[in-house]
């Protein structure tokens, strides 16, 4: 579904992402793991569009989408799961859900100029989506609270709610389950199992908790330096030499580069 070839990302002389090339399998929970620094997050921002590779090529379903912005990968169903901003903090959980762009921004405006009533039916359609998908991720009791008052954990699930509010196919998480209670990492997991499993999406998964990758990932990918180290289940990766080693190690090469 998502193949990245040879990418590269460099912030000056720092080769954050180095030569990674890996496929993301359609239907799969991707599990993405590495040490502090490896260019995990990088390599998600590259391919969700959040920045230019410095080289390198990024295809979904065949199509090269490198460098395409945010919004248009997001029309493509690619999504990337950001923190509910600052500003949105003041409106309720139902309010955050009901602004994710749907696909018919130009039908909208039209809308506003003709037809009041299909603004209201809309709107209906809106709110029912959003409580929709509330009851599914079991935070309905939160709807009209403000999103800046609800606890850490209900804000991953809002964020991952954002993504049911389009017809997302891959999702790029990164670290949900940090700083989140064990009930609700679970109540994560469990959300992100059956969204895989009842609507067919496809996840990639940053994280660090290995419990939470057992509990869904398969394969798990393990960067280093910049690049795919190790491919495998979780028990194959944890057995791995060189998996071992950089988790161990200190990634010398990237710090010569960066005295040199
Ligand atoms: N905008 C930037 N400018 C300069 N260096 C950056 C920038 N973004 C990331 N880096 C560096 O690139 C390296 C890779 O960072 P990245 O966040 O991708 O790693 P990561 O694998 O996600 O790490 P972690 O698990 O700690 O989140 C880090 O050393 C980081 O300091």
């Amino acid at each position: 579904m998502i193949t990245v070839e040879d990418l590269h990302k460099h912030f000056g002389g720092f080769h954050a992402v180095d030569g990674a090339s890996l496929t993301i399998e359609a239907g799969s929970i991707t599990g993405l793991i590495g040490p502090n620094g490896a260019g995990k997050t990088t390599l998600f921002n590259v391919i969700a569009g959040v920045l230019e590779p410095t080289s390198g090529r990024v295809f979904m379903d065949g199509e090269d989408i490198t460098g395409l912005p945010p919004h248009t990968l997001f029309h493509k169903g690619l999504l990337r799961t950001f923190q509910i901003a600052h500003e949105f903090g003041s409106m309720t959980c139902r309010e955050n859900l009901m602004m994710v762009p749907g696909d018919q921004a130009g039908e909208r405006l039209w809308d506003t100029w003709f037809g009041r009533k299909r603004i209201a039916n809309e709107e209906r359609a809106l709110k029912a989506k959003a409580d929709e998908v509330m009851e599914f991720l079991t935070i309905e009791h939160i709807a009209d609270l403000r999103a800046g008052q609800v606890s850490g954990g209900q804000k991953k699930l809002l964020e991952l709610g954002r993504t049911m509010m389009v017809d997302a196919k891959i999702v790029f998480l990164d670290e949900v389950g940090a700083g989140v209670n064990r009930t609700l990492l679970y109540t994560i997991a469990d959300a992100i199992k059956r969204l895989n499993e009842e609507r067919g999406y496809t996840f990639v998964v940053i994280e660090h908790d290995m419990d939470f990758i057992e509990r869904l990932c398969d394969p798990v990918i393990c960067m280093a330096e910049g690049a795919v180290l190790a491919e495998g289940t979780l028990a194959e990766i944890k057995a791995n030499e060189h998996v071992i080693e950089a988790y161990l190690g200190t990634g010398l090469k990237n710090k010569e580069q960066v005295g040199g």
